[in-house]
C-alpha cells in the first residue's frame, strides 16, 4: 500500500475516531452542562414560586391570625349565647372582612358548631350565620378533624357546597385563654384566580405545584388532580404527587425528596432535586418544604423545551467543520511538503537506478525531505561526473590496450594482429576503390641465430631494433611496417603497383646491408615481395610473399624477390 494510501486511510481514521469521540463528549458535556444548569434554575425556580406564593398569603395568614387572636371573638366564642358579645363579634368580624384580600372570612364556633361567613359583595350582611356544621355530613368534617388534630394552621383547597364556592382556605384555630379550642376563623381566597396567579405561569417547560405535608396536591394547573378537602380523607385516597409520574422509581424518587425535606425539619431555603420522566420527557424537579404553610412546592423543569440540545447542534457543526478543514489542511500540507517531494525523490532514484543521471524537476520543501532530496541531487551530480571520469578512463585505457596489442613491444612496430588488420583494411580498401593494387613484403633477417649465438641474446635484440627503424625509414609514411615474429618483418603497401613495390623493396634492403655495416654489425635481409591481385584473401597474399621470400633464401639469401599471382618473378633481383 502506498504511503499517500496510507495517510490518506489515517487521516480519514483519525476524522472518525475524533468525530466519534467528539459525539460521545459532545452527548456528555451539553446533558453535564443541562443537568448542573438545570439544578440551578430548578433551585432558583423553587424558591422563587415559593416565594411567590408564601408573599401572596403571608397577609391573609397574618390577618387570620390576628383574627383568631382577637379578644372580642375569642370571647364571644366562649359565650356564643351573648347577644352584645356577638354583636361586637360581628363589627369586628365584618371589619376583618374589609381587610382580607377576598374580602370574606368565616367563623366556626366549637360547641354551638355555628358558622359564620360574608363575601365580598356583602351577601349576608346582617345574617352572617350560615348554618350549623353538623359532624355527620362529610363537607363538615375538615372542621372536626381540624380541632381534632389541633393544628392551630391550615390551608385547605376545599369546594364548600353550601356556599357554592371553592377556595383556598386559611383555617386557625381560636384558643381561650386556657388555651382550649373555641372555633375556627379564616379566610378564602378564590382557587381559580389564586392558581392563575401562582400556578398557571405563562413560563413554557416549567410546571409548578404544590402538595400538602402528606403530599397531597393542592395547587396544580389541572384540577382534576387537586386532591380537594384533603385532610378529611383517609391515607391511600388521596390524590398524591406521586399520580403524576408513571415510573415507579420516579414516584418513590419525588416521595423520597419530601422525605428528607421533612427529616430535615424545614430548614429554611434547602431544596431537593432529581430527573424524572414526565409524560415520556426528561423532566427535574426541584422540591422545597415551605415550613411557614406546611406545604411542599414543586418545580418540574421540562429541559428539552427550556434548553433543547440542539442550540448546541451549531457548536458541534463548528467543531466539525474545523475538524474537516484541519484534516484537509493536514492532508494538503502532508501531501506537498512529505507526498510529493518523496514521489519525485522516488522516481529520480528510479532513474539512477536504471542507470540516467539526468534528473527530473526535485520537489524540495524546507524540511528533511527537501535536504535528502539536495543531498541526493548532489549526490547523483557527483556519481555522473565520476562515471563519466570513469568511462573516460576506460575508454582512454581500451583504447591504449587496444593499440598495444597490435604493437610490437620489442620494436614499436605493429604486431602480428596488426598487421593482420591492416592487411585486411587494404584488402576492404581495394575492393571499395576498383581494386586499385597495393604489396606486401615480407623479410628475413639472414642467419639471425647466428647472430644471436655469436653476440647474443640483447645484441640480437639490438640488430630487431635497428632493423624495425631502418625499415620503417624505408617505407613512405602511409605504409604499415611491422615484426611478424622472430626475425621476420611484414610491410603493407598502399596504394602500390609493380615498380613502387620493387623500389621499395630493394631500397629497404639496400638500407639494412648499408646501415648496419656502419654499426659494426653488418646484417642483411632476405626479401620476398607479393603484389596482390584482385580477389586476393589475407592468406593468399601471405602465402604468396612467403613463399617469394622462402625462394630467395633457397637462392643464397640478401636479395629481393617480387612474385605476381601467377607465381612469376616481377623483378629478379
Ligand atoms: N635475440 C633475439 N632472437 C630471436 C628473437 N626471436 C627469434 N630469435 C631467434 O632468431 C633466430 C631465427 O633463426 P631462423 O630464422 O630460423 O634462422 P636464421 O638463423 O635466421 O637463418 P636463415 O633465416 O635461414 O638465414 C632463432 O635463433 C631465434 O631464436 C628475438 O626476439 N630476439
Amino acid at each position: 500500500m502506498s504511503l499517500k494510501t496510507r495517510l490518506l486511510g489515517l487521516a480519514a481514521a483519525l476524522m472518525i475516531i475524533a468525530s466519534v469521540a467528539s459525539w460521545l463528549a459532545y452527548r456528555e458535556l451539553s446533558e453535564d452542562i443541562i443537568e448542573r444548569w438545570g439544578q440551578q434554575v430548578a433551585e432558583i425556580q423553587v424558591r422563587y414560586d415559593s416565594a411567590r406564593l408564601l408573599q401572596s398569603l403571608e397577609r391573609e395568614i397574618g390577618l387570620a391570625r390576628q383574627m383568631a387572636d382577637s379578644s372580642t371573638l375569642v370571647n364571644w366564642a366562649t359565650s356564643p349565647e351573648d347577644k352584645a358579645l356577638q354583636r361586637d363579634a360581628i363589627r369586628e368580624m365584618e371589619s376583618f372582612r374589609s381587610n382580607f384580600r377576598d374580602n370574606s372570612y368565616f367563623v366556626a364556633l366549637r360547641d354551638s358548631r355555628r358558622y359564620y361567613y360574608n363575601n365580598a359583595d356583602n351577601e349576608f350582611a346582617d345574617d352572617q350565620f350560615r348554618y350549623i356544621l353538623d359532624p355527620d355530613k362529610p363537607e363538615d368534617a375538615w372542621f372536626f378533624q381540624l380541632i381534632e388534630e389541633g393544628r392551630n394552621f391550615h390551608l385547605n383547597v376545599n369546594p364548600d357546597t353550601e356556599l357554592g364556592v371553592t377556595k383556598l382556605w386559611i383555617d386557625v384555630l381560636m384558643r381561650d385563654e386556657e388555651d382550649r379550642i373555641v372555633g375556627m376563623v379564616g379566610t378564602g381566597l378564590d382557587l381559580d384566580a389564586f392558581l392563575q396567579d401562582i400556578v398557571d405561569i405563562d413560563q413554557e417547560g416549567i410546571t409548578t405545584l404544590f402538595v400538602d405535608y402528606n403530599g397531597a396536591i393542592q395547587l396544580y394547573r389541572d384540577r382534576n388532580y387537586i386532591d380537594f378537602a384533603s385532610i378529611i380523607k383517609p391515607e391511600g385516597q388521596k390524590s398524591t404527587v406521586d399520580l403524576l409520574f408513571d415510573n415507579p422509581e420516579d414516584k418513590q424518587k419525588v416521595l423520597g425528596m419530601l422525605q428528607l425535606l421533612k427529616n430535615r425539619g424545614g430548614t429554611t431555603g434547602a431544596v431537593e432535586s432529581s430527573f424524572v420522566t414526565v409524560d415520556g420527557r426528561k423532566h427535574l424537579a426541584g422540591v422545597a418544604f415551605l415550613p411557614a404553610i406546611g406545604w411542599f412546592e414543586i418545580t418540574l423543569l421540562d429541559l428539552e423545551t427550556l434548553l433543547p440540545r440542539s442550540y448546541l447542534w451549531p457548536l458541534v457543526a463548528v467543531f466539525l467543520t474545523s475538524l474537516l478543514i484541519t484534516l484537509i489542511l493536514f492532508h494538503l500540507i502532508i501531501r506537498s511538503r512529505i507526498l510529493k517531494p518523496l514521489v519525485s525523490l522516488e522516481s529520480a532514484v528510479e532513474k539512477v537506478r536504471g542507470g540516467s543521471f539526468a534528473l527530473p524537476h526535485l520537489e524540495k520543501p524546507d524540511n528533511e525531505i527537501g535536504r535528502l532530496a539536495s543531498h541526493f541531487e548532489t549526490m547523483t551530480d557527483t556519481l555522473a561526473h565520476s562515471t563519466r571520469e570513469l568511462e573516460r578512463k576506460v575508454a582512454q585505457r581500451t583504447d591504449e590496450l587496444n593499440r598495444l596489442a597490435r604493437i610490437d613491444a620489442l620494436t614499436g612496430l605493429k604486431n602480428r594482429r596488426g598487421l593482420d588488420e591492416a592487411l585486411d583494411e587494404e584488402i576492404q580498401r581495394a575492393k571499395r576503390q576498383n581494386n586499385t593494387g597495393f604489396g606486401l613484403i615480407w623479410l628475413d633477417i639472414d642467419h639471425f641465430k647466428a647472430i644471436n649465438d655469436e653476440l647474443g641474446h640483447q645484441a640480437g635484440d639490438d640488430i630487431l631494433c635497428r632493423v624495425a627503424l631502418w625499415l620503417k625509414a624505408g617505407v613512405r609514411p602511409y605504409d604499415h611496417p611491422g615484426r611478424w615474429g622472430g626475425d621476420e618483418f611484414v610491410v603493407v603497401l598502399s596504394p602500390c603497383d609493380e615498380d613502387t613495390l620493387c623500389q621499395i623493396a630493394a631500397r629497404i634492403r639496400e638500407t639494412i646491408e648499408r646501415d648496419s655495416i656502419r654499426t659494426g654489425t653488418p646484417v642483411t635481409v632476405s626479401v620476398g615481395g607479393y603484389l596482390c591481385q584482385p580477389g586476393d584473401d589475407v592468406d593468399t597474399i601471405l602465402r604468396q610473399a612467403d613463399q617469394a621470400l622462402y625462394r630467395v633464401k633457397q637462392q643464397g639469401r640478401n636479395k629481393v624477390l617480387i612474385t605476381d599471382g601467377s607465381g612469376q618473378e616481377i623483378n629478379p633481383a
